[in-house]
């Protein structure tokens, strides 16, 4: 299996993106309208929240899950029993934000929320009537004004040596939600599982968007589209003293919309979250 890099511009692009998801649970598009420039910023600005210590000023809200998360508090991915090697800062607009960040992120929640509506009208274009005679409601309806989409800004500190055995920047995994738009990083890493279970490097030319399919999709699609194992690696050589910052966004549709027989978005996020111990 190997990734291919779609020009969203192209205009076979939306057979292409789709079948790839299909595929590989994964699709990486280039000449898509998020700005380079706007990553760049924005990276640049929560690299230097992330070296501060204002971030302690915004610990995150258990109930609300918003707001910062130290390393000593980080996701360990179900199964391990190492937490991740990362600190991040959940994003909702009726979150708390810091005040210098708040216009820029903001911005960028909003644009690639609404890019990502688009993204899912052309996978559904795409999808066999078979399956898609089974969506609840239009894909791209299902996460419109949704308040429970998560943007999460990640970093990923430089390595110290010290790190406890077995510990990685962020552990296999399959995200919880419909899809996820992940802007290529600052550093390489992300690795993805092929069906015949190899780790494939995924393309992280900056300014690539990585799209990948969330469990809430595969429910959706009745297994259709592959909820794909990925994780990040820890660098070597000289990558090692490097941070590395990534900004997955998580599409989460509303609670109330109906994703299978079995659940509700709702149920379903509650049923995952219980799993990983979160609530
Ligand atoms: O940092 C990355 O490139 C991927 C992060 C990720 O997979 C996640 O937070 O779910
Ligand atoms: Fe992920």
């Amino acid at each position: 299996m190997q990734l291919e890099t779609i020009d969203f511009q192209a205009s076979d692009a939306p057979q292409r993106f789709t079948q790839s998801l299909r595929d590989t649970g994964f699709g990486v598009l280039k000449n898509h309208p998020i700005k380079a420039e706007t990553l760049q910023a924005i990276y640049q600005h929560w690299q230097q929240f992330f070296d501060g210590n204002d971030k302690y000023n915004y610990r995150y809200n258990s109930d609300t899950q918003d707001g910062f998360f130290g390393a000593d508090v980080a996701e360990t991915a179900k199964g391990f029993s190492q937490k991740d090697l990362k600190e991040y800062y959940h994003i909702y607009p009726w979150g708390q934000i810091p005040k210098e960040l708040a216009d820029e992120i903001l911005a960028y929640y909003k644009a690639t929320s609404d890019f990502a509506a688009q993204l899912l009208s052309w996978i559904e274009a795409h999808t066999p009537t078979e399956v898609a005679e089974h969506f609840s409601i239009p894909l791209a309806d299902m996460i419109r004004d949704s308040q429970q989409t998560l943007l999460r800004v990640l970093h990923y500190p430089p390595l110290t040596g010290n790190e406890p055995a077995g510990a990685v920047r962020a552990a296999a995994h399959e995200d919880i939600n419909l899809i996820t738009i992940l802007p290529a990083a600052t550093e390489t890493g992300l690795q993805v599982l092929s069906k015949d279970n190899q780790w494939i490097d995924v393309p992280c030319d900056f300014g690539n968007l990585i799209i990948n399919i969330g469990d809430m999709l595969q429910e959706a699609s009745n297994g259709y589209y592959p909820s794909t194992t990925h994780r990040v690696i820890n660098p070597s050589g000289p990558a090692r003293f490097q941070s590395r910052i990534s900004l997955p966004l998580f599409l989460h549709p509303n609670p109330e919309v109906v994703l299978s027989s079995r659940h509700t978005a709702y149920s379903y996020l509650q049923e995952r979250l219980k799993e990983l111990g979160v609530i």
